[in-house]
């Protein structure tokens, strides 16, 4: 065993925190930690799960090694018994090492949807046999013509009484399912989202089980074009596919009919909420949340850990190369990063438990709080995806030439993650959805509706009008988090209003309402973008009165004002324009921030090390634990199959004869 590398065990020794404490934290409790430990390790340890690496392996290959293991895993879950979700996904993350896999849409999107949109009859005609794999689904939702405007989708599902069958059709090019992940190859079913026509009337999009490839030879069914689109940017291992339906008939059962109903003589029954249907994307959203801040919370590890072993140039003359995570601008590249980490982490948590609770009262029919988590799912979704989309590149230099190979693990993380900021809703779309819903709160509350929730700030429009600064005494306290999430909190109400009175102005033009949302779109964005801020920025600080230990109370207390200030210095326009913190007190902020760099630099290592990211799930030569950088990479890059003879064959093909011919 090669020694730990001496920069990074002092690295430790200095961290005045107990990393397995803010682990515990993070997990939610010690034996949530033991518990995905225990769930990591038996991936670890499985010999079934040691893996060739995928860099050096074709499309074809990566794929096929991913379905040999997702085949192995389902076995392997009904074996150990793991059957909660959460406890799925710890496995489903670790046999994978964060790759997305070719039942990602059956596990995440069929499932899901069956769950929460199959009647109970249904319920136990399909969830069975899904669950034991008989039946493969995916979620068929975007076409080649419409991914966003789905009330534009053009394939049909048309009832014909006469059969109690629905007929599915994708009547012209533009109406092909393309992008459904797991379609192309692994799938034996679809739900399909289709125009439902019944007694010659379209009811809109409704949800459809359809059979596509026969159970026994998995050949297509009649009817049925199928196939996978493609290389992708990443997703190697994933079959994203396209499907053609002509004349596919399936039993008038197989609509999913929790909600709206076709009667046998093809009567139509309309659902309590016909958003209900897209509520599998309200789940996914939510769930993204989390994501983003795994993701760059990897990342900040790989970078982070590899600029304590880096030495790199000359800090003062004479002394030895420092090591990068000393230089103040690699400090201020990567610790916001690691503040949004954190920050992402709590508000993932968050979102995860609005969900559950708010579908429990969707369960009980109540509907009331259905637009408030749309909009806060749709934001937050956008709001974190983009930043973390942004903060893996940026981890990627950090880490300069190295940070470029792919044993860095940051070109994997950056094409894995990247597709969130388009699938699941493109996020400029879903911040228009969530300021769609913020200008409609901005309405209520000046017509004096009481507003609850996240928006709950826009009831005190009068108190939160920002005054000029020589009017008042400072707003902004910038050493106290509490006066800053104050600030956030005001920045959002202005921008609400900015928002709702450009609308206001443009239909004042006589506009049409759709002309002036689109003249609108920048302001409504911004305004999108302030609120979500506003609830990260509450829902870090609000994390902290939850902590009881005062040097971990301490560290990440430290963290929020980072993440705090910088977000105010990223978007100093705004505060300044509202009025909300003076141009002397942006300088202070500076000189703020850099304090708080000098801070958090001795935890820096053990903040990363609280994520607590094994070797194997990290997947990178740069962010190993035990920070033997060199010498992993100079093995890894033996393996490469160039590396497989002294002299590559191409050299006798062409170079040898081309030698000869000059
Ligand atoms: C034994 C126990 C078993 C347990 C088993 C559990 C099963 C799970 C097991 C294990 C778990 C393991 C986990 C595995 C995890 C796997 C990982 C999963 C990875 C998934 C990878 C995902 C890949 C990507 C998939 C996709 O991309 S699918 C396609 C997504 N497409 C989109 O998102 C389309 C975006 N477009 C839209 O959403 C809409 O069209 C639009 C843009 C919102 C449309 O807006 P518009 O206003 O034009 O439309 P309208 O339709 O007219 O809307 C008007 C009003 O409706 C409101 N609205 C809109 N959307 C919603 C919504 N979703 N919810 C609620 N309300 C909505 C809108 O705001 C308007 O309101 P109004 O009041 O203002 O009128
Ligand atoms: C890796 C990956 C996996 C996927 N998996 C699935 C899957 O399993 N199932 C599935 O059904 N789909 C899947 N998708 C498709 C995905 O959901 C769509 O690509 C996504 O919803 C965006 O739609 P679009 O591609 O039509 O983009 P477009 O809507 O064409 O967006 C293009 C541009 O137009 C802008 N734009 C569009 N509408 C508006 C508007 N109203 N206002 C302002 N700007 C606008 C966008 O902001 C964007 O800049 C997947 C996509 C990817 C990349």
């Amino acid at each position: 065993l090669a020694a730990m590398n001496p920069d990074i065990c002092r690295e430790r020794e200095n961290a005045t925190f107990n990393t397995e404490t803010l682990t515990n934290m993070l997990d939610g409790s010690a034996e949530k930690t033991r518990r995905r430990r225990e769930i990591e390790s038996l991936v670890i340890n499985d010999p079934d799960f040691q893996h060739d690496d995928p860099n050096f392996m074709s499309r074809s290959e990566r794929y096929d090694a991913a379905v040999k293991k997702s085949s192995q895993m389902i076995m392997k879950l009904r074996d150990y018994g793991i059957s909660d979700p959460e406890e799925i996904y710890f496995y489903k993350r670790c046999v994978h090492r964060g790759f997305s896999e070719p039942l990602d849409l059956h596990l995440g999107m069929f499932l899901t949807t069956l769950l929460n949109q199959a009647s109970p009859t249904q319920l136990d005609t399909f969830f069975t046999p899904a669950w034991n794999l008989e039946i493969v689904g995916t979620y068929a939702q975007t076409e080649l013509g419409h991914g966003t405007h789905i009330r534009k989708l053009e394939t049909t599902a048309t009832y014909d009484p006469s059969t109690q069958e629905f007929v599915l059709n994708c009547p012209t090019v533009s109406s092909i399912k393309w992008w459904p992940g797991g379609l192309g190859k692994t799938s034996n079913h679809a739900i399909v989202l289709a125009q439902l026509y019944t007694l010659g009337k379209c009811h809109g999009l409704h949800a459809f089980i359809v059979p596509i490839r026969c159970m026994k030879t998995h050949q297509p069914l009649p009817g049925v074009t199928v196939g996978d689109i493609g290389p992708k940017f990443g997703f190697e291992e994933v079959d994203n596919g396209y499907l053609k339906l002509e004349n596919v008939r399936i039993p008038r059962e197989n609509m999913l009919m929790k909600y709206a109903q076709v009667e046998p003589d093809g009567s139509y029954l309309k659902p309590p909420s016909d958003k209900l249907t897209y509520g599998t994307m309200v789940f996914i959203r939510a769930m993204i949340v989390g994501e983003s801040a795994r993701a760059l919370s990897k990342s900040c590890t790989i970078a982070i850990r590899y600029s304590a072993v880096r030495h790199q140039s000359e800090l003062r003359p004479g002394e030895p190369e420092p090591q990068i995570l000393d230089y103040q601008a690699q400090q201020y590249k990567l610790f916001p990063l690691l503040a949004a980490a954190y920050a992402f982490t709590f508000v993932g948590q968050y979102m995860s438990d609005t969900y559950h609770r708010i579908t429990g009262h969707i369960n009980q029919g109540d509907f009331s709080q259905l637009p408030e988590l749309h909009a806060l799912a749709a934001g937050l979704k956008a709001f974190t995806t983009w930043t973390a989309n942004a903060g893996i590149e940026v981890c990627r230099m950090a880490c300069g030439g190295h940070g470029y190979l792919c044993c860095s693990g940051l070109p994997d993380i950056y094409v894995t993650f990247t597709p969130t900021c388009t699938y699941e809703g493109e996020n400029t779309v879903m911040m228009l959805q969530t300021a769609r819903f913020l200008v409609k709160c901005y309405r209520q509350a000046r017509e004096g509706q009481q507003l609850s929730g996240t928006v709950s700030y826009l009831n005190e429009q009068q108190r939160l009008q920002p005054q000029p600064v020589s009017s008042r005494p400072t707003v902004v306290n910038i050493n106290d988090l509490a006066s800053l999430v104050e600030a956030y909190k005001l920045r959002a109400a202005k921008l609400v209003e900015v928002a709702a009175k450009s609308l206001q102005g443009e239909l004042q033009r006589s506009i049409s309402q759709e002309d002036a949302w689109n003249n609108s779109s920048i302001e409504l964005v911004r305004a999108s973008d302030a609120h979500c801020h506003y609830v990260v920025v509450e829902l870090f600080a609000a994390k902290l009165s939850e902590i009881s230990d005062t040097a971990v109370h301490s560290v990440l207390n430290t963290l929020a004002l980072l993440y705090a200030l910088h977000g105010i210095t990223l978007n100093s326009g705004d505060f300044l324009q509202a009025g909300l913190l003076s141009v002397p007190q942006l300088s202070q902020i500076t000189q703020r921030i850099k304090a708080l760099l000098v801070e958090i630099r001795p935890n820096a290592v053990a903040l990363v090390d609280s994520f607590d990211y094994n070797d194997e799930m990290l997947n990178s030569v740069l962010g190993r634990y035990d920070g033997n950088v060199y010498e992993s990479m100079f093995e890894w890059a033996k393996r490469s199959p160039l590396n497989r003879t002294e002299v590559h064959e191409s050299y006798y093909k062409y170079m040898k004869p081309l030698r000869s011919k000059l």
